[in-house]
């Protein structure tokens, strides 16, 4: 069940940070996210009353993200009226920054340590920045005394993140610390045909099988190349076979290791093949065909790259990170609908994958 929207000044969170396809109805479990999810889900039914701060780690394209806004749904749609924040620690960090150049420390104060639950993603990019960690122990300290929930995620365990205040480490180690895991055959397999059912794509098991088989470590990974097979089907209007399925799916299943991206590399590779400079991709003219140039560029970094919304928006001359979450969308439905888009995004997709 997608949550109702809420607008206006009824809201309890910064909406639309959170995505609403982000929610526990639409999150499959298996053994390698069981206990995360279970403690994602009694964290949103008890929030402060269970475990406090619950630490979710593991690697890129994992869930992590998913669990937390699945958290901030579940509060707002239970416990009306509780605010509920969701973070990047990108954001938190900008924030912070802008706070401390407009002396405007007060508002920042008010905005991460008045509300009921506070969910703050990546966690790992607070190392080695000793005055962001200082400014996060207060808030946490403020929090965890007025019984609020804290919910953080992180690619890796506390102790791994080097230059991390003892003082911090420990108060991330207070409540419960759990890790989502690469999901075995089957779940690969279940998220699949979860998201081709809520597509209303049909797309038969043999695909999804060679799809399952193939990609194996990160579920965004998983998630696109489902994308692209569904955006052929649907262009062809035709079945697919696990043949055609090889063949769209080519680069993946031959490519091996994928070749070290940079931002630059992909930027430029977006520039040779629309016609526009990097400058103009990063700028902030809007003509129609920049934006979508700059939208696919978008999509590629999120497909290509482990860059959070954030990052990535950051990548394209600081756009704001729903910015990136509605392009990369924009360019998921353009695919399935437009011929031109498909065939230049996968054909983008191969050549920076170095297929
Ligand atoms: N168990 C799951 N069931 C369904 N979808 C999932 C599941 N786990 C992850 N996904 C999907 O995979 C994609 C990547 O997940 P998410 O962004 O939460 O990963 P993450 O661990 O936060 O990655 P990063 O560290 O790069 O931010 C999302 O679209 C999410 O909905």
């Amino acid at each position: 069940m997608v949550p109702r929207p809420l607008h206006g000044k009824g809201a309890n969170v910064d909406l639309p940070s959170l995505n609403p396809r982000y929610v526990f109805d639409a999150f499959v479990i298996g053994a390698s996210n069981r206990f995360a999810h279970a403690a994602a889900q009694r964290v949103a039914e008890m929030p402060a009353a269970s475990y406090n701060p619950l630490f979710i780690h593991g690697d890129s394209g994992l869930g992590k993200t998913h669990l937390l806004h699945a958290i901030g749904h579940y509060v707002i749609e239970n416990f009306p009226g509780r605010r509920v924040r969701y973070v990047s620690t990108e954001t938190f960090m900008n924030d912070f920054v802008d706070a401390i150049r407009n002396s405007s420390q007060s508002t920042f104060k008010r905005r991460y340590r008045d509300c009921e639950v506070l969910l703050v993603d990546d966690i790992q990019f607070m190392e080695g920045k000793e005055g962001l960690q200082e400014e996060f122990f207060h808030t946490f300290n403020t929090l965890y005394e007025g019984s609020k929930q804290i919910v953080l995620s992180s690619d890796r365990h506390p102790r791994s993140i080097a230059t991390l205040e003892d003082r911090l480490r420990s108060r991330f180690e207070w409540g419960l610390i759990t890790d989502v895991q690469p999901p075995e055959l089957e779940t690969r397999l279940a998220i699949l045909r979860k998201k081709a059912e809520s597509e209303h794509t049909p797309i038969p098991d043999e695909v999804l099988e060679l799809i399952a088989a193939n990609v194996r470590d990160n579920i965004r990974e998983l998630e696109g190349a489902l994308i692209r097979v569904s955006a052929f089907a649907s262009l062809n209007r035709a079945t697919l076979t696990r043949a055609t399925a090889e063949q769209v799916l080519a680069d993946i299943l031959d490519a091996g290791r994928p070749r070290q991206l940079t931002p630059a590399i992909i930027l430029q590779e977006v520039s040779d093949a629309f016609g526009f400079s990097v400058e103009e991709l990063i700028g902030p003219k809007r003509q129609r065909p920049l934006v979508r140039a700059r939208q696919i560029g978008m999509y590629l970094f999120r497909d290509l790259t482990e860059y959070s919304y954030p990052a990535i928006g950051r990548e394209f001359g600081g756009r704001d990170h729903t910015t990136v979450i509605h392009a990369v969308e924009k360019v998921t439905t353009f695919m399935k609908e437009d011929r031109q888009t498909y065939d230049q995004v996968t054909d983008l997709l191969a050549k920076l994958r170095g297929a």
